[in-house]
């Protein structure tokens, strides 16, 4: 994947102002939904089985986030990767907990077989958790994305989708490449719901036309870049979130191009 690609995918949904049908967590509702807004995506958070078909169908982009799931919103699940499936919209899976929360794992491979998201995003656990592996600590990391790297990429080529690995360096797979970005600051684990607002970031790109490992790409770069100069003048997690929805908003293409680190 080459660093146009990633700059094209930004361009695309800050132009188009895709509709991202969010489907995630009570805690990192709030967050992802402004940083689409800051991206300048447009977010509907849609999560009953009576709506989530339709809000699917007439979407850019579906974010399936298994952070806090219920049987309600799980149902609500199932019907949006129907509807996503049915109109060829991307979906994006964010299979939080995978490997140490048995039940919530078994829906996310249960959805994976409804058919291929266009990313699965986790953390190095959730990825390890999800492919049959130990899973994390709660909802955190207990690996390294370099570390996971193997089973990332049996599962992007089992289900035919791209694999984003979240950490230090964050690393993405289509089963054959490896994209590693280096860029963020540690002050993003320390806001609850930064890796939930990447997975939201990526759909909102997926929706681009550009292909998911741009997509995930872009989405990751526009996060860390955002990251990187918000922490200047952090004083803490506080400031430090606040000003990330900020230097999202700011972002333009061409500074991702000069900042974004491969790796
Ligand atoms: N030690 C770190 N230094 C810099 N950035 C990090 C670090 N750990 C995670 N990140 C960044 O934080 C974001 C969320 O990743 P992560 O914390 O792994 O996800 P999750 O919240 O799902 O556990 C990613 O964009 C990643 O680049
Ligand atoms: C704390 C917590 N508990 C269940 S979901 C959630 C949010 C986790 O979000 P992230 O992993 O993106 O920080």
């Amino acid at each position: 994947m080459h660093d146009d690609d990633m700059s094209y995918a930004v361009r695309a949904m800050r132009q188009s102002q895709p509709l991202v049908h969010c489907l995630t967590n009570m805690v990192a509702a709030p967050l992802s939904a402004n940083a689409l807004l800051a991206a300048g995506a447009s977010p509907a958070m849609v999560d009953n089985p009576h709506e989530a078909r339709a809000t699917a169908a007439a979407a850019d982009a579906v974010l399936i986030n298994l952070g806090t799931p219920q049987e309600e919103t799980v149902e609500a699940m199932r019907e949006a990767v129907a509807g996503a499936l049915d109109a060829g919209t991307p979906w994006v899976l964010d299979p939080i907990g995978a490997g140490t929360l048995p039940w919530r794992s078994e829906v996310a491979l249960e959805l994976l077989e409804l058919g291929s998201p266009a990313i699965i995003r986790g953390n190095a656990s959730e990825i390890l958790g999800l492919a049959g592996g130990e899973g994390g600590r709660g909802v955190d990391s207990r690996h390294r994305a370099e570390d996971v790297m193997d089973e990332a990429a049996r599962l992007a080529t089992r289900y035919g989708t791209v694999v984003a690995v979240s950490g230090e360096v964050d690393h993405l797979t289509d089963g054959e490449e490896i994209v590693r970005l280096a860029n963020g600051s540690p002050l993003l684990t320390q806001v609850s719901g930064a890796g939930c607002a990447l997975g939201a970031l990526m759909a909102a790109c997926a929706a681009s036309g550009a292909g998911p490992l741009a997509a995930a790409a872009a989405g990751t770069a526009m996060l860390t870049v955002a990251a990187d100069r918000a922490a200047e003048g952090a004083r803490g997690p506080g400031s430090f979130a606040a000003a990330l929805l900020d230097q999202l908003a700011l972002l333009s293409p061409e500074t991702l191009a000069g900042e974004v680190r491969r790796s």
